[in-house]
């Protein structure tokens, strides 16, 4: 691809200035079982959702494509973006709106290449500021930071303070999302310190109310 016709703040989901409110990022459980439809739909009749990562772990390639076709219908009904994590390939195969690239999971350049320029490639940055302005230099649609809050999701070793977000927001115009342990009772700090996205899942799947409660309770949080 010609890297001039590549413009990233360009129709798409992740751009700061198209949507200036701070949004909710759902990540799927590690796991697809045969309720997850339903509770996805009672997720998504919480409230506002931008965007839903299918984030499985330890599965065979075709349970990932399997449970892309089955959610692909119901997030497109709620105009909710699918980012497939880990795998361009696989997001590619199951025509994703992106993919989630952790340090590990190969070049952001690799992704567009595959995905094409209107793909939303997002790429886990940790607690290091030289990590986010690497991914935005390779074209990223946006750079996440985290683990903000202990979590038992993930094993994690980083925790950024939330001056990152402030830091990030001055320096760029690419949004960044916010992840690991944040709940709608501890988010508030992120959100005032900038972050344009709470990307989610225990707080969301295993919430007692269930997750259209949990999208409902992140919904009051972010709407004022
Ligand atoms: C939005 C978002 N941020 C960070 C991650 C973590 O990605 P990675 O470091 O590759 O770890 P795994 O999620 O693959 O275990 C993410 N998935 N999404
Ligand atoms: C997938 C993931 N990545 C993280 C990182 O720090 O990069 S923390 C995390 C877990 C997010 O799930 P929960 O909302 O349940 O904590
Ligand atoms: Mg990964």
């Amino acid at each position: 691809m010609d890297e001039d016709d590549f413009d990233p703040e360009f129709g798409s989901r992740f751009e700061r200035e198209r949507r200036p409110a701070c949004q909710l990022y759902l990540i799927s459980p590690p796991r697809f079982d045969p309720g997850f439809p339903e509770k996805l739909k009672a997720a998504l009749d919480g409230g506002e959702v931008a965007a839903f990562q299918l984030r499985l772990k330890d599965v065979e390639d075709f349970e990932v494509i399997r449970a892309g076709e089955v959610l692909k219908p119901i997030l497109a009904a709620y105009d909710v973006a699918l980012i497939v994590n880990d795998r361009a390939d696989l997001a590619a195969q199951l025509g994703a709106d992106g993919v989630h690239l952790g340090q590990g999971d190969g070049s952001v350049e690799a992704a567009r290449k595959l995905l094409g320029k209107e793909a939303q490639i997002g790429v886990t940055c940790h607690d290091s500021r030289h990590l986010a302005m690497d991914a935005a230099e390779a074209g990223a649609n946006y750079v996440a930071f985290g683990a903000f809050f202990p979590t038992t999701t993930k094993e994690t070793t980083h925790r950024p303070d939330p001056s990152i977000l402030g830091w990030w927001t001055t320096l760029s115009p690419l949004p960044c999302v916010a992840i690991g342990g944040i709940t709608a009772a501890n988010a508030a700090p992120l959100v005032a310190a900038g972050a344009d996205f709470l990307a989610v899942s225990n707080a969301v799947w295993g919430h007692a109310q269930g997750p259209g409660g949990a999208v409902a309770e992140f919904g009051k949080l972010l709407s004022v």
